[in-house]
């Protein structure tokens, strides 16, 4: 039975007992939480609060923004921007870094986020979150650059996503396991619902946007071919699927039950890796799911060994159960040396 604590004695116990949590990284994720539940409460208002549809403007990579995307964004900024433990912040909503104005206390850590994941599914009243990342600031440079945040994902300090659904759950990793935090509306904190969170090794559960799948290279296709023979196919075992297009939701999914997420490279955009981005989606979700027993890749590599070359980039993701994850990589490797 998990001890039912708030996020704050969590985290001052981990500090206090284990040390591994260094008193401004924990503060700074209570300003993030605390962030998470200002936007929960506007997500919560729906039509009422006049934060449905689009805000009429577009974001660096040309997507469209909805109001919620830059009320989130403003709320995550606004509440770290003098919390004294950031030099600077990025987001998938801003083309360049935020740096820390220098009439609030500077402090040492980079904080990045997807402010609002599943902005399509806002007016729809299905399920979306807020996803960020920590890094540390190179050690010995001077102010701060956006190359200080082209850090592999496996030096995050700190990973999590807020879930704005039928719960608001707060999921954390600060490098030592994963866990879950229900909000309490009624006191106002997150408490603490879940503290060892595990992802069987195994699935029978795939999630992938199947209307792209003409578009996909051969590998991803004779993984899902082989899903959909079911029982009388290779596989022998019959597969269910589910797509949010919240991936925040999706992969709180598999946190919770197991299975395999896919967003591939595909064949529209050549050139570009993949939809979702590296550092603010991609990354974050990377650690998660390795430290709560599961895998995540690019389909060749894995995502945090990835050296990033750029803040807003792109990347295929592959993340889940263990051996399925293992399967779809070995597809698209063996294809590879075969030169297909
Ligand atoms: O509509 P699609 O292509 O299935 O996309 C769904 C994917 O796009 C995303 O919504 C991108 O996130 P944003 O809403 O932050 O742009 C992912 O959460 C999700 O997995
Ligand atoms: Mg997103
Ligand atoms: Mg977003």
């Amino acid at each position: 039975m998990t001890r039912r604590i708030s996020l704050t004695q969590y985290l001052i116990e981990q500090q206090r007992e284990h040390g591994h949590i260094p008193q401004e990284l924990r503060l700074l994720i209570e300003v993030v939480a605390r962030a998470c539940k200002r936007i929960a409460i506007s997500v919560n208002k729906g039509a009422l609060g006049e934060i449905l549809g689009s805000a009429g403007s577009e974001n660096v990579q040309g997507e469209v923004q909805k109001k919620l995307d830059i009320i989130a964004n403003e709320v995550l900024i606004e509440a770290n921007e003098w919390g004294g433990h950031l030099a600077a912040m990025a987001s998938e909503e801003m083309e360049g870094i935020y740096v820390v104005p220098n009439r609030y206390p500077q402090g040492e850590y980079l904080l990045m986020f997807d402010p609002l994941d599943g902005s399509s599914n806002i007016d729809v009243n299905v399920s979306i979150g807020t996803i960020f990342s920590v890094l540390k600031k190179p050690e010995g440079s001077a102010g701060v650059s956006e190359s200080d945040f082209l850090q592999p994902g496996s030096s995050q300090a700190a990973a999590g996503y807020c879930v704005y659904g039928p719960q608001t759950t707060l999921v954390l990793t600060v490098g030592d396991g994963v866990v879950m935090f229900t909000l309490d509306r009624e006191q106002g904190s997150f408490v603490l619902t879940e503290d060892q969170v595990q992802i069987p090794e195994d699935t029978k559960e795939f999630a992938i946007n199947m209307s792209n799948m003409r578009h996909w290279d051969t590998p991803m296709k004779r993984y899902v071919d082989e899903c959909l023979e079911g029982s009388t196919g290779v596989r022998g075992k019959d597969f269910n699927m589910r797509w949010i297009a919240s991936m925040v939701a999706d992969v709180h999914r598999i946190l919770t039950r197991g299975g395999v997420f896919m967003y591939p490279w595909d064949k529209r955009e050549p050139n570009k890796a993949g939809k979702l981005r590296l550092m603010y989606e991609a990354n974050p979700m990377a650690f998660l799911v390795e430290q709560a027993g599961g895998a995540a890749t690019n389909a060749r590599q894995r995502i945090m060994d990835l050296q990033p070359t750029q803040l807003h980039q792109r990347v295929a993701v592959v993340l889940g159960s263990k051996n399925e994850v293992a399967q779809i990589t070995r597809y698209h490797l063996e294809a590879e040396q075969q030169g297909a």
